[in-house]
């Protein structure tokens, strides 16, 4: 070994020693922090996106601000299960894109609750098998994730987060030899963010063979099974069930990206930079939705989405679900909503949380 790196790699040790006693200190803190709070909720979003967005403005470098923020996540994870330990439910199997965004807001240390179905992780957090259920709710190339905005409607749950996720895509199969595939599994928005890639790439195989399944970690799970079978899912799908990239990035869009929301019971307090998301419907006559919107821009409410939905109550009744920029406890949010209740005929604030 050169003396430089010896060098180096004693500062290393220096650094690693301080590193150790700092991340233990702060843990302390928290389990003292946890003390205080007593029986009251552990996590606290408004507080954890505060941390993150201060230490990635900090940052002075060579990391990027998304590997940073990545770091103090896993940080603020294991400190949190100092306090707590905590359940979260999400669309499984394992490898689901669903468990990468609850991985991504929640980090490591958390009990992981796969379930087969968006219902299932709705009736996870209600029956409090789980303090909170991941979700996804839209995608930049698909669009609303219906079945999510239904049960929004009904739940007795609120909206604490929300996660984005990039979403790449992988063609993946048991052997490397794509002529020996006459099938494709994946869930259904998959095979739509990659429409176009298929049609060019595997004209050969007929969109009859092509076969929806629950997820696509499912998909997965099932191409590992037959060799005559590929799956489109993610990479990290491929490692769990040992399959081979085929393919990797198939997807259309290269910017395709999953929003998904965290579903928990509490309300979350204000972080400084929040959305409200809510579920409005108006009557059946002209200028009805017109008349909804105006508290929003008369009291300068910006609206990040606005998307209508059957209410399954009439024919041709709808409701919108819709984003607004702020928290509820802000004064031109609280006054445009307070005008809101009057106008609407049905008004639900699902939740406030921090924008990211
Ligand atoms: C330590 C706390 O509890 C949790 C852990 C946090 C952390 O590690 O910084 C922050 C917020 C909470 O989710 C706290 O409430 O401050």
């Amino acid at each position: 070994m050169t003396e430089q790196l010896k060098q180096l790699r004693d500062e290393i040790d220096k650094i690693d020693g301080e590193i150790l006693k700092l991340v233990n200190k702060r843990a302390e803190y928290a389990q003292q922090i946890g003390i205080i709070k007593k029986s009251d909720t552990i996590y606290r979003p408004e507080r954890e996106a505060q941390i993150l967005s201060r230490v990635r403005q900090d940052n002075p470098g060579p990391l990027e601000d998304t590997r940073i923020a990545q770091l103090f996540t896993e940080i603020m994870s294991v400190c949190r299960a100092l306090e707590k330990s905590m359940t979260v439910a999400f669309l499984g199997p394992q490898g689901t894109f669903s468990e990468e965004a609850a991985i991504k807001r929640f980090g490591n240390a958390i009990t992981t609750l796969p379930c087969d179905s968006i219902d299932a992780v709705f009736r996870s957090v209600e029956s409090d098998n789980a303090g909170y259920g991941v979700v996804p709710v839209e995608n930049s190339t698909e669009g609303a994730v219906g079945r999510t905005l239904d049960l929004l409607l009904q739940t007795s749950l609120t909206v604490c987060g929300e996660i984005q996720l990039p979403v790449h895509q992988s063609l993946m199969a048991s052997q490397p030899d794509l002529t020996k595939i006459d099938k494709i599994f994946s869930h259904p928005q998959s095979f739509a963010q990659c429409h176009h890639w298929l049609q060019t790439n595997l004209s050969g195989i007929s969109s009859t063979a092509y076969i929806n399944t629950s997820s696509n970690a499912d998909a997965a799970r099932l191409a590992a099974r037959d060799e005559h079978a590929a799956a489109i899912a993610s990479k990290r799908a491929a490692d769990l069930y040992g399959l081979a990239i085929c393919a990797e990035n198939i997807e259309d869009d290269s910017k395709n990206t999953t929003r998904f929301l965290v579903l928990g019971t509490q309300e979350v307090e204000p972080s400084g930079k929040d959305k409200t998301s809510l579920v409005m419907s108006a009557g059946n006559y002209a200028g009805a939705i017109h008349k909804l919107l105006t508290p929003f821009s008369e009291h300068n409410v910006s609206m990040s989405r606005l998307e209508s939905r059957p209410s399954r109550t009439s024919l041709w009744q709808y409701v919108f679900f819709v984003d607004i920029e702020g928290h509820q406890k802000d004064k031109n949010i609280s006054r445009a909503l307070e005008e809101l209740t009057k106008k609407a005929t049905f008004l639900k604030i699902l939740g406030s949380y921090p924008a990211t």
